[in-house]
Order: structure tokens, then sequence, then C-alpha cells
């Protein structure tokens, strides 16, 4: 029976999980472990489903509605025996037969989830449900990438899991924000009310490689700018942080929480924290020190500061971040390049 210490203190459910599928149970029957990626078309999701299709033992279904995805971030899978990719909006039930749920279907980028609001607060609230309703219904563990946003503006530095946040619920980012919160009691409640088997991300900025080239969020810019030879755009004051985490390192983190026994939430994240005009130096001198810096508007109720307390996942999963941002930095560039089509100088 997984354990949580959320908050402090100890809040683990007396409810069984519901039974899988009698099948399970066969001596005879050698199943592979079926599992579920939604969103996992998308930038974490697809480096996520690489990981997971390198066991044998894994049969890996995707459900991606592609508002923000690609099927191009999966096309070596395509085809694959073991590989189902489906066309699928989570705010519309879903009756498949699977032993673990991965739900990170929510679009990630500011820019995507503000432009429609509504949708994302239907995807954040209706689509966990409909995910929590098919773990009940065949007996899944279920995964929910939920996020360092849940902490709002923080008045906390570093952020613990303990800490309750500080969120505006009204706000241009609510949709997104409170969402995620709306979506972690959804986990809980399922958790002690039908001993569903939880498990909570809290992710902190992730970068890498198949990021969406515009979509908006400051390491994609910074690097499509520099590699553009346009300015890199910091929005003011410049001064607030955030901690970036390399998306391999992201992966192994999720991974390691689904097959723990802890439910979380808990933090994931590069404790590595920067404002937004050190992170531009450093992208302008490993990628184009030629390169202007331009300071632009922000947008309300942007966070001024960012760092994940990961002592939790460090006991807990045994995990840590390997990757600094220096490192992965020249990664993501090479990627950028390589679909943009813009050699690096020489
Ligand atoms: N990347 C980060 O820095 C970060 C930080 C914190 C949390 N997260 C969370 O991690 C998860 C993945 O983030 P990402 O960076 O890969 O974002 P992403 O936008 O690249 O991926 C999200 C995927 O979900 C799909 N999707 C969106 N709405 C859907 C719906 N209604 N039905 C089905 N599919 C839908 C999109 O098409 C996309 O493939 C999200 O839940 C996000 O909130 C990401
Ligand atoms: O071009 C830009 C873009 C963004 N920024 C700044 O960079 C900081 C980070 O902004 P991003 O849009 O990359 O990302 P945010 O930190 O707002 O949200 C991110 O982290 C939390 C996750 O849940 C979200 O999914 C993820 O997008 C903000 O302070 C923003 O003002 C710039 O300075 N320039």
């Amino acid at each position: 029976m997984a354990t949580n210490t959320a908050n402090g203190e100890h809040q683990t459910t007396t409810k069984p999980p519901p039974l899988p599928s009698p099948l399970r149970f066969s001596k005879f029957f050698q199943s592979n472990m079926r599992i579920l990626v939604t969103g996992g078309a998308g930038f974490i999701g697809s480096h996520l489903v690489d990981k997971l299709m390198e066991n044998e033992k894994n049969e890996v279904i995707v459900a991606d509605n592609y508002f923000t995805g690609s099927k191009d971030n999966l096309k070596k899978w395509i085809g694959h025996p073991r590989f189902e990719l489906i066309r699928h909006d989570v705010t519309e039930p879903l009756l498949i037969e699977v032993d673990q749920i991965y739900h990170l279907a929510c679009p990630a980028s500011p820019i995507f989830y503000k432009y429609n609001p509504v949708k994302t607060i239907k995807t954040n609230v209706i689509g966990t449900l409909n995910m929590l309703g098919l773990a009940k219904r065949v007996g899944a563990r279920i995964l929910l990438t939920s996020t360092s946003e849940v902490y709002g503006d923080p008045l906390v530095h570093p952020q613990p899991e303990s800490y309750w946040g500080n969120v505006n619920p009204i706000g241009v980012r609510s949709c997104y924000d409170e969402g995620k919160r709306v979506a972690e009691t959804l986990m809980f409640d399922y958790h002690r009310q039908h001993g569903i088997e939880i498990r909570i991300a809290r992710i902190f900025n992730t970068y890498g490689p198949r990021m969406n080239i515009d979509d908006g969020r400051v390491v994609s810019n910074f690097i499509a700018q520099a590699i553009r030879d346009e300015p890199l755009t910091v929005q003011l004051p410049g001064t607030q942080t955030r901690s970036f985490c390399y998306v391999s390192d992201m992966v192994d983190g999720l991974i390691r929480l689904m097959e723990g026994e802890n439910t979380g939430p808990i933090n994931i994240g590069n404790p590595g924290e920067f404002t937004m005009l050190e992170l531009a130096e450093t992208v302008k001198e490993l990628i184009n020190p030629e390169v202007e810096i331009k300071m632009v508007d922000n947008t309300p109720d942007d966070p001024r500061q960012r760092k994940p307390d990961i002592t939790k996942a460090k006991e807990l999963l045994g995990w840590e971040p390997k990757i600094k941002l220096r490192d992965g930095l020249p990664l993501m560039e090479e990627d950028f390049r390589h679909r943009l089509g813009v050699a690096k100088k020489k």
C-alpha cells in the first residue's frame, strides 16, 4: 500500500486498491506492462515514451489531441508492435485496459495554456477526472505531472512540498495553476475514497530537445533567438529566477516515482537557480556572443522566484538531476539548429 507524507502528516488510505483484470493473475499469462501516456506526443511525454519503450516488457499507448504535441515526436515508434498512438482528447472518457497511466496531457507553455483558459482548466479537471475514472475501472496506478506553479508566486524559497503556495485564483494563469491544484486534489480524493494508487510529481521548469521552437517558453525562445540572430527578449524585471531541469533527468525522476512506493507530491527539478538575465548571458556566451539582449514587458502574475527543495526526491526516490544548464543548453541548440536548418557559424 503506497504511503504519502503530504504536508508532513501521513495520509495513508485504509482502502485497498481496486483489483486489476483477473487475467493479470493467470499464472500462464505472460503479460507486458500496459502503459498509457496521455500527452505522450508532447515534449516531456515523447522522451518518456522513448525511455519506457527501451524495456521490452512494456507496451505503450499514447493518447494525445495534438494541441501542442506532434506525431513527429513519436515517428520512430509508429508501427512498432509494442506501441499504439490514439488521437484522443482527455476531456472525453477513454476506455482501455492498462496497468499504469502517466497523465501528462495539458499544454505546458503559458502562451498555449492562456490561449484557451477554459479548455486548459477542463483538461486539468475533467481530463484528470476521466483518467482517475479509468484507473478505478481497470485498477491502474496513475501518475500526475503537476507543476511548480501550484506554489504560485512563492513566499517560501526554495519551495518544499509542504508549502501550500501563494496562488491568484482569478488571474490569467489560474486556469493552469488552479487547474493543476484541483487535479492534485482529485488524485488524493480518489486515493482516500477508492484506494487508487496515485503518484504526484511537481515538475519544475524543464528544457531539452523537442520543445516547440516557438512555444514561447524562455529557454526555447532564447535559443531560437540566438540561432536566428534576433535579440534575446528578457521580460522585466529580468531578476526573476527559475531553476531548469534537463529532460532526461526529468524522465528518470518520473519513472522512479511511478515505480516507487510513495504517492508524493514530490518536487522533481534542478535546484540550480538563475535570473532571466543570467540565463540570457549564458545563452549569449554559449550560442551567439554577438546577439543583443533586449528588455521587454512581462505578463501578469509572473512568479518572481522559483527553486525546488528536492530533499524528498533524493531521500524517497534516490533521484537528483545530473545535467547542468551549461551542459544541457548545447544539446538543445543542436536539436534546434537541425530543425531550423541553421548551421553553427565557424
Ligand atoms: N515542461 C515544463 O517545464 C513543465 C513544467 C511543469 C509541469 N509540466 C507538465 O508536464 C506535462 C508535459 O509538459 P510538456 O512540457 O511536455 O508540454 P507539451 O505541451 O509539449 O505536452 C503536452 C501534451 O499534451 C497534449 N494535450 C494537451 N491537451 C490535451 C487534451 N485535452 N487531450 C489530450 N492531449 C492533450 C498536447 O498535444 C501535448 O502533446 C504537462 O502536464 C505540463 O503541465 C511541464
Ligand atoms: O522570451 C521570454 C519568455 C519568458 N521569459 C521569462 O522567463 C520566465 C519563465 O517563463 P516561461 O514561460 O519559460 O515558463 P514559466 O516559468 O512561466 O512556466 C513554466 O514553468 C512552470 C510550468 O508548469 C510551465 O508549464 C512552464 O511553462 C518568466 O519569468 C518569463 O517572464 C523571458 O524573460 N523571456
